[in-house]
């Protein structure tokens, strides 16, 4: 489906879901510095073209304008005319949509996320086991274990870009950049905003575990 057969009226709905849950982030502080990024997919999925909104690059996330959000092509192109720019992390969007087909991808910078990434960064995945919160992925076994892959932060966003196909774990709807910050994603924003609370309440409990096991009793 072409970008201008997408009904206005589903655009704005996305663009206002997007607003939402960009300040609901922002009043737990996930946005520091102008740092972090979110985008939902608008249309059909079709890995040779889909469009997704996203969050216009540099901005202060905290705020609600007119000028926040811009739709892009798989490529991350901007496909109106617009001065905006889109995030700068624009082509890992394109990645995770390309690969999964999902409906949101949403990218925050966290104290225990960074803390987490860098004390498990060198073996390039965190192993989390037997926390209850993982059936937040739908993962019901007992004493499920899922490993949260990590990828090395460099400057450079298509070279991060293009090792995401070697680690997405389609059971596992998240990817940590090592001391930068974590992209989760869902069906849909509500599904993406489960998985993403979910990954950072994990991490808590990892990064107060880790402490707990190095305090005696
Ligand atoms: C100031 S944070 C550095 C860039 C970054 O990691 C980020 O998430 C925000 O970049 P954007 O271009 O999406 O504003
Ligand atoms: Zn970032």
């Amino acid at each position: 489906m072409g970008f201008e057969k997408i009904t206005l009226e589903h655009k704005r709905q996305v663009l206002e879901e997007l607003a939402d849950i960009k300040a609901l982030f922002a009043s737990r502080n996930w946005f520091p510095g102008t740092s972090g990024n979110l985008s939902m997919r608008v249309g059909d999925f079709d890995p040779e073209q889909f469009y997704f909104a996203v969050t216009a690059s540099g901005k202060d996330k905290s705020l609600r304008t007119p000028e926040d959000f811009l739709f892009v092509d798989k490529h991350g192109k901007a496909i109106e005319t617009t001065t905006l720019k889109p995030s700068a992390e624009t082509l890992i969007h394109c990645e995770i949509y390309r690969l999964t087909g999902c409906g949101a991808v949403f990218h925050v910078h966290t104290v225990f996320n960074n803390l987490i990434s860098e004390f498990f960064g060198a073996d390039g995945h965190v192993p989390i086991q037997g926390i209850e919160l993982i059936k937040a992925f739908n993962i019901w076994e007992e004493n499920a274990e899922i490993r949260v892959p990590v990828l090395p932060n460099f400057a450079d966003i298509p070279s991060i870009a293009e090792l995401v196909p070697g680690v997405l774990d389609a059971n596992v709807p998240g990817i940590l950049l090592r001391n930068h910050g974590i992209y989760a994603w869902g069906k849909d924003a509500f599904e993406a905003k489960r998985h993403l609370e979910a990954f950072e309440f994990l991490f808590e409990v990892m990064y107060r575990q880790l402490l707990l096991k190095g305090a005696t009793k």
